[in-house]
Parts: structure tokens; sequence; C-alpha cells
């Protein structure tokens, strides 16, 4: 059985890579040919901890190859091949559901190249509004009525990709065959015989799980961090409050880390995708708390601005702010919906000359908001600082020695957006420490 990975973001390029660890032949797949160029020379175009060294380590084996060709891929793969779709689905412009096309896309053009082979599974990993498999499953076999379609969606978290894949919390597949289970138990075989439980069942539940994870996730970050508003205008401590639910089993510590809210290419178009779903579906109710969700998340960016904007004695016009941080999480070079750079941007807009640093993500963050100052440290970052604001929790920056960053700035005052500095150790160092949440 060969495998194939269409879409080497970065999902696809993780699972690809960990498919060859499990002893697999495996292509990529991707229609952006500088990808494709830079994965067949070893070399992994976004920041993932451990994923260069295992691409390197598959490509040197020969299990693992890259193309653009998908006629090439398909005759490669050949009969009783698995196909793995992970193209992306961002949200549409200007709107709250998920842009599929590239979803459309891929399954057309894999569908027509492995058209008229033997029996091939094709699998949907992508995240895709309830319903997409089912339609997917009838065009596929229009095009191609030797293959068959299963949706396996996924649960790994940037930064951990590779340990998410390899030992996932567990596995889900939407199949409508025997066959199709069978295939996907034989992939997945190593991780079943590790005790990874494996829920089986139809398309419209796969689909589901994924998304309901999701929003699970964003309530718990959206709820500590309403706790936190409630905490700045009563005076109590979010992070004493969180730390205190947290040893309650049935409430538990993980998610639950206040601060500047969530990010990133997934959380917040997923729960704004699947509130669209729900309005087309007629049960918009259902999901109305997510648009509190979200919008508890967004105020905590606007918090920290005007926390900054406070703590240059209520103007930003000509203060100098360092950014720590612009990756939407750390480990990552993701900047997709970055809470770091949207409060680095609307602080610049507010006249302030900001200087970001991000240990990974400033490449990045440089071609998406170019004006924007760079550097190439955090003291550098820091230099000359009115107010530091620390916005990406990096070790780099926990490990930071106040007393040193206290000689390269013009005022001593930091805001962690994050809780993750040692405020004790900041303010025994001078600094004015404020946070969100916390007094
Ligand atoms: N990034 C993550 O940690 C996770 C992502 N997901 C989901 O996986 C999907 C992919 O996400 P990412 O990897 O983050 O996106 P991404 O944007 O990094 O990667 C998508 C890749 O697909 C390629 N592509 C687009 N159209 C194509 C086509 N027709 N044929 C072949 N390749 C094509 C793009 O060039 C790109 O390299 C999304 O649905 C996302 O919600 C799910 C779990 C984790
Ligand atoms: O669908 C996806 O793509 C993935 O989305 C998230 O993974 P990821 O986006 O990589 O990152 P997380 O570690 O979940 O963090 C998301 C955001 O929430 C923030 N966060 C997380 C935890 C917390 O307690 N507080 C908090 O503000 C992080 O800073 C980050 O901005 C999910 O955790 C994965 O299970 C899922 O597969």
């Amino acid at each position: 059985m060969r495998i194939s990975v269409i879409g080497t973001g970065y999902l696809g390029v993780t699972h690809a890579a960990c498919m060859a660890e499990l002893g697999f032949e495996v292509m990529g797949l991707d229609v952006d040919v500088e990808k494709v160029a830079a994965l067949s020379a070893g070399r992994v175009p976004l920041y993932e901890p451990g994923l260069e060294e295992l691409l390197k380590k598959q490509l040197a084996a020969g299990r693992l190859s890259f193309t653009t060709d998908v006629e090439a891929l398909a005759a490669w793969a050949g009969e009783g091949a698995v196909h793995f779709v992970s193209v992306g689905t961002p949200q549409k412009k200007g709107e709250y559901a998920a842009d599929i096309s590239q979803v459309d896309d891929a399954f057309d053009s894999l569908a027509r190249a492995v058209a008229g082979q033997g029996r091939s599974l094709l699998v949907g990993k992508s995240t895709v509004p309830v319903g997409t498999a089912s339609r997917i499953a009838d065009r596929v076999a229009e095009l191609a009525p030797n293959a068959e379609v299963a949706w396996n969606p996924e649960f790994l978290r940037e930064g951990f990709a590779i340990q998410d894949t390899l030992r996932p919390d567990r596995l889900v597949i939407g199949v409508r065959s025997e066959q199709a289970e069978q295939d996907l138990r034989r992939v997945y075989a190593q991780l079943l015989e590790a005790d990874v439980p494996l829920v089986v069942t139809d398309f419209p539940t796969a689909e589901l799980v994924k998304v309901s994870a999701n929003s699970f996730l964003a309530v718990k970050i959206s709820f500590i961090n309403a706790m936190a508003e409630v905490c700045e205008a009563s005076g109590a401590d979010v992070m004493q409050l969180a730390q205190a639910l947290s040893y309650d089993p049935r409430i538990g510590g993980r998610y639950l880390v206040p601060g500047l809210g969530f990010g990133g290419g997934c959380l917040p178009k997923d729960i704004r995708a699947f509130m669209a779903r729900a309005g087309e579906l007629g049960v918009d109710q259902a999901l109305a708390f997510l648009k509190e969700v979200d919008a508890i998340n967004m105020r905590r960016r606007a918090r920290t601005v005007d926390l900054a904007r406070e703590q240059c004695d209520g103007s930003l016009l000509g203060k100098r702010v360092a950014v720590w941080g612009a990756a939407f999480k750390p480990n990552s070079d993701d900047i997709r919906d970055s809470p770091a750079l949207n409060v680095a941007a609307s602080i610049h807009l507010q006249g302030a000359q900001v200087t970001v640093y991000d240990p990974k993500a400033t490449d990045n963050a440089r071609k998406m908001f170019p004006t924007l100052t760079y550097a190439d440290s955090a003291l550098q970052a820091a230099h000359q600082a009115d107010v530091i604001l620390h916005l990406t929790e990096w070790q780099e920056f926990q490990d930071l020695d106040p007393a040193v960053v206290a000689r390269h700035v013009s005022d001593t005052r930091v805001i962690d957006s994050r809780n993750a500095l040692d405020a004790a150790k900041w303010r025994a160092a001078g600094w004015t420490y404020r946070a969100l949440g916390r007094p």
C-alpha cells in the first residue's frame, strides 16, 4: 500500500513525513512549485520542531518524495493506494464561511488521475463544513467509480505536530464501507497497536467531531478570558483563579491559560465557519454562543492596545513600543490571524513606532506587515522602548534577565499579555509589570 498526501502545508508535510516514519512509501503533492522544490531538497519552508530532521531522514531512506504532477503521483501510487487530501480551508474574505475551493479542486484532479486504475481510497483530512464529505463522495463517484472517499479529520497542534501525529489522543474515521475502514486500520496499524482510541463513524459525525473539538477549546480559552475581564474590574487575579479551577478534575487546567486569546489558521476560522454552516442548516441558535466566544477573544487584543496606551500616559503617538512575539503561538512561525501582529499593527496605526522581534516568525511577519520595524533580538527590539509588549510566550523571553533588559529601554514598563513572565522577578528588578486580568 502506497500513500500520497495532497497539499503539503503545515498539516500535509507533517502527515507525509510521519506516514513515511511509519514505514510507508509516501509521495506528497502541492500546486506550489517552490514548496515542492524546497521539500524535495530536504528543506521545510515553515518552522515546526523536529520536522526538517524527519523530512531529511525519510528522503534519505527513499521512502518520501514530492511532486506537482498529479498524473505521475497516481501512476506511482497504483492500485490499493490511500491518498490523503490536506489542502487549506481558509475563511472566505468578508464572510464567516470557509472557502473549500482547494478541497474541491484537489479531489477533482485526484479523482480524474486515479480514474481507470484499480481501487483506491481518497481520504479527506482538511477541516470542512459538515456535509462536504458526502458531496465530494458523490462527485468522486461520477469521476472515478473505482475510488472511494473517507474522512479522517486531524487534531494535531502546531509546535507538537509530529508527536500529535504519531501519538494522537484519538483517531476518527468517517467511512461508508468495511473496506475503507480496513484500509485506514492498515494505515494506522502501529498506532492502534499502541492503544490509540479509534472512533469509526459516518461522514457528518467525523466532520462535526473536528469543528466541535476546536469550538470546545475556543470556549475554554474565552471562558477564562471572560473571567479575566471580571477579575480586572474587581481587583481579583485571574491566574490564581485559573489555578484554583484547574485542581477540579472536571474542569482541568489545559486551555485555561488567560491572556491574549486564540489566533492561528484554525480556531478562529473554524468557529466562524461552524457558525456559518449552522446557519445554513437552520440551527444558528445552537451556536449563537460561539459569536460571544469570538467577541471575548477579540476584546483581549483591544484591551492590550488600551493597556499599552494607558502605560504610555494616554497616547501612543510617537512612542517606541517593543513587541516580543509575532507568531500566533510559540514554537511556530505561523502568523495566520496572529493576535500579536494584530496588536502590533493597531498600535502602529495609533502613531507608535513599533519594533517586533520573534525567534522564528519575523520573515513571515515582514511579508505581511512591511511597515512595522523588525529586530534581530529581543534586546534590540527593546532598545529605547517606552513599553515592552510580551505577546507570544516563547521560552526565550521568559529566560531574559529583567535587570539586563532594563539597561536597554527608555522606560521600565512591560505588559505581559500572555501571563507567562515571572511578575515578581520583573517587579523586583524595578519594572512596572502589567498583565491582563491581574492586579
Ligand atoms: N495547521 C494545522 O495545525 C492543522 C490544520 N488542519 C486543517 O488542515 C487543512 C490544511 O491546513 P494547513 O496545512 O494549515 O494549510 P496550509 O495553507 O499551510 O497548506 C495547504 C497547502 O495546500 C496546497 N494546495 C492548495 N490547493 C491545492 C491543490 N488543489 N492541490 C494540491 N495542493 C494544494 C497549498 O499550496 C498549501 O501548501 C485545513 O483545513 C486546516 O483547517 C487541521 C488540523 C491541524
Ligand atoms: O484545527 C487545527 O488546526 C488545530 O487547532 C488547534 O491547534 P493550534 O492552532 O496549532 O494551536 P493551539 O495550541 O490549540 O493554540 C491555539 C491558540 O490558542 C491560544 N491559547 C491556547 C491555550 C490556552 O490556554 N490559551 C490560549 O490563549 C494559543 O496562544 C493560540 O493562539 C487545536 O489545538 C488542534 O487540536 C487542532 O488540530
